[in-house]
């Protein structure tokens, strides 16, 4: 008989208490293959609905629906094994009411296995990221710049310089913490505010644009890889520029089609039968 070791997912509470310990991990995944090949290395992996723009080549974050965070949730779930998956609810999913948040979030892990779903918002959504999590479904929560919020507030803008802005941040952390948030996404602020938003709550909070003093830092794969240049914030680093490579490859792929000299002799079936 043979024994088995099962290696268990990392789990929402299990990221709580990597704050303060080291960095956390986190980058976004849409597909299995990608999902495999980021799994080893990431503490999260996030189904973001950047998708939207990312995959589908939408305006913004707006038009995304649960089918399609299901469809991708499902996906990304099959090719990782040991990061904690995290799914985005997309707009219109959770903002009606805490019943609806909670009919949405069940959903999505039903259906995804996932281990946690994110929201957008601030003291707004504290009362419905309560009812979440004493329910039984981890929240990460995501507040300073909010994509999800585009029509509102007219465009992608960094956020916390002013007093005003900075505590309307600071508010918006508290009480999505307080609410029982085990992580919070801060998004396109200031070093300081982040630095102290970070030092002052219980949840691990995961930076993007929001400085390196954040409990873990997250980009969008696609970005950060070079595949997806339709924009660059300045909060993206390129650590390897795909889009260029796969320019290359296609238009070699392309060239040898037209000589004919793809494909050749090894990628041809014979009538002698041959070993695959
Ligand atoms: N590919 C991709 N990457 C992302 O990070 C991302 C998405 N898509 N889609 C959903 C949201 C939208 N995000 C965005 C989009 C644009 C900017 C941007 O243009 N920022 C400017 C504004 C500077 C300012 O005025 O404060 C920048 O230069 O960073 C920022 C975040 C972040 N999310
Ligand atoms: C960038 C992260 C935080 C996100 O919300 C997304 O990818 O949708
Ligand atoms: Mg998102």
């Amino acid at each position: 008989m043979s024994v088995q070791t099962i290696q268990k997912r990392r789990t929402a509470s299990a990221i709580r208490t990597l704050k303060g310990e080291r960095p956390i991990v986190c980058l976004t995944a849409y597909t299995a293959p990608i999902a495999k090949l980021l799994d080893a290395h990431c503490d999260l992996l996030l189904v973001g609905d950047s998708l939207g723009m990312v995959v589908y080549g939408m305006e913004s974050t707006v038009g995304v629906t649960m089918e399609m965070m299901i469809a991708h949730g499902q996906g990304v779930m099959r090719g990782s094994k040991a990061a904690c998956v995290v799914v985005d609810m997309p707009f219109g999913s959770y903002q009606e009411s805490k019943e609806q948040a909670f009919r949405n979030a069940a959903r999505l892990m039903q259906e995804t296995g996932c281990s946690a779903v994110k929201l957008e918002g601030g003291e707004e959504l504290a009362e419905t990221v309560a009812f979440l999590s004493r329910r039984g479904v981890p929240v990460m929560g995501h507040v300073g710049l909010m994509p999800q919020s585009v029509n509102a507030t007219g465009g992608y803008r960094s956020l916390g310089r002013s007093d005003e802005e900075a505590e309307k941040i600071r508010r918006d952390a508290r009480a999505i913490d307080d609410a029982g948030a085990f992580s919070i996404v801060i998004e396109g602020t200031v070093e300081p505010l982040a630095r102290e938003i970070s030092a002052s709550l219980n949840a691990a909070t995961i930076g993007i644009g929001a400085s390196s003093a954040c409990d873990g830092q997250v980009l969008v794969v696609d970005d950060m890889l070079g595949i997806f240049t339709d924009f660059k914030p300045r909060f993206v680093k390129h650590f390897a520029s795909l889009a260029p490579e796969i320019d290359r490859a296609v238009a070699d792929y392309a060239a040898e089609v037209k000589a004919r000299t793809f494909p050749a002799e090894e990628h041809t079936f014979q009538m002698k039968r041959q070993k695959l």
